[in-house]
């Protein structure tokens, strides 16, 4: 089984889960595309649900595919959101941002009463840490914002290099929300939780890729196919 294989094994069995009439928060990455995908065919045969896109790139493959959407403000309950992650250790925290969405994608998990996180199982990790941590910044004092992580990181015993994120044409990579994104290659969080609850005190952080106590459940294929797993205490 090939990668885009495993990633549609965990669509499929994320699918099971949305009901009729459900308000469902839709994420953002190749495997919650693939979940898209699965969910307009059932959207076609009947299923009634309405969408929460997480980013702009999704909106507009759920409009393609006739997924019907609505904004977060027209519904700000939702009853799931399925979303992939970049990295999941065994408490369920998240690195997330991979693809730039993260901001909106804490604020729609935040606002659900369940989020179910689909991967491949090359996601799961004992640490965090070994994807670059994505951290959504404010475009204004964006060198004075990186200087309070980097000393930050410094106390938190972090260390590694922080990239600006760019586009393939070089230019600076800018969020649904015009924000710029820095790459923090950690190599290992021992404590992300407090790396979690000290970025949010840095005021030029917007948001950062780390989803602490969101996903209540993950959807993980390996070539055996998906299995659910629950997060270990
Ligand atoms: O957080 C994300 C986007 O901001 C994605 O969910 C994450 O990067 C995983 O993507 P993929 O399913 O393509 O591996």
């Amino acid at each position: 089984m090939d990668a885009r294989e495993m990633k549609i094994k965990a669509a499929a069995a994320a699918l099971e889960h949305v009901e009729d009439g459900m308000r469902l928060g839709i994420g953002t990455g190749s495997t919650a595309e693939e979940f898209v995908r699965l969910l307009a065919e059932k959207v076609a045969g009947g299923l009634k649900v309405q969408g929460v896109p997480t980013s702009e790139r999704t909106a507009r493959l759920c409009l393609e595919l006739g997924v019907p959407l609505k904004s977060l403000d027209e519904l700000p309950e939702l009853d799931l959101t399925i979303d992939g992650a970049d990295e999941i250790d065994p408490q369920f925290r998240l690195v997330k941002g991979g693809g730039g969405a993260l901001l909106r994608e804490k604020i729609v998990a935040a606002a659900s009463k369940r989020m179910i996180v689909i991967a491949d199982e090359t996601k799961l990790v004992d640490t965090l840490g070994a994807f670059p941590l994505p951290i959504e910044i404010n475009p204004f004092g964006q060198a004075s914002t990186r200087l309070a992580i980097e000393r930050l990181a410094a106390e938190l015993g972090l260390s590694g290099p922080m990239t600006l994120r760019t586009r393939s044409d070089e230019s600076l990579f800018m969020t649904d929300g015009g924000h710029l994104i820095l790459d923090a290659s950690f190599g290992r969080i021992p404590d992300a939780d407090a790396l979690a609850s000290r970025l949010n005190q840095i005021p030029g952080v917007v948001e950062h890729g780390l989803f602490i106590h969101l996903a209540s459940l993950a959807i993980i294929a390996g070539p055996a196919g998906a299995r659910v797993m629950e997060p270990k205490n």
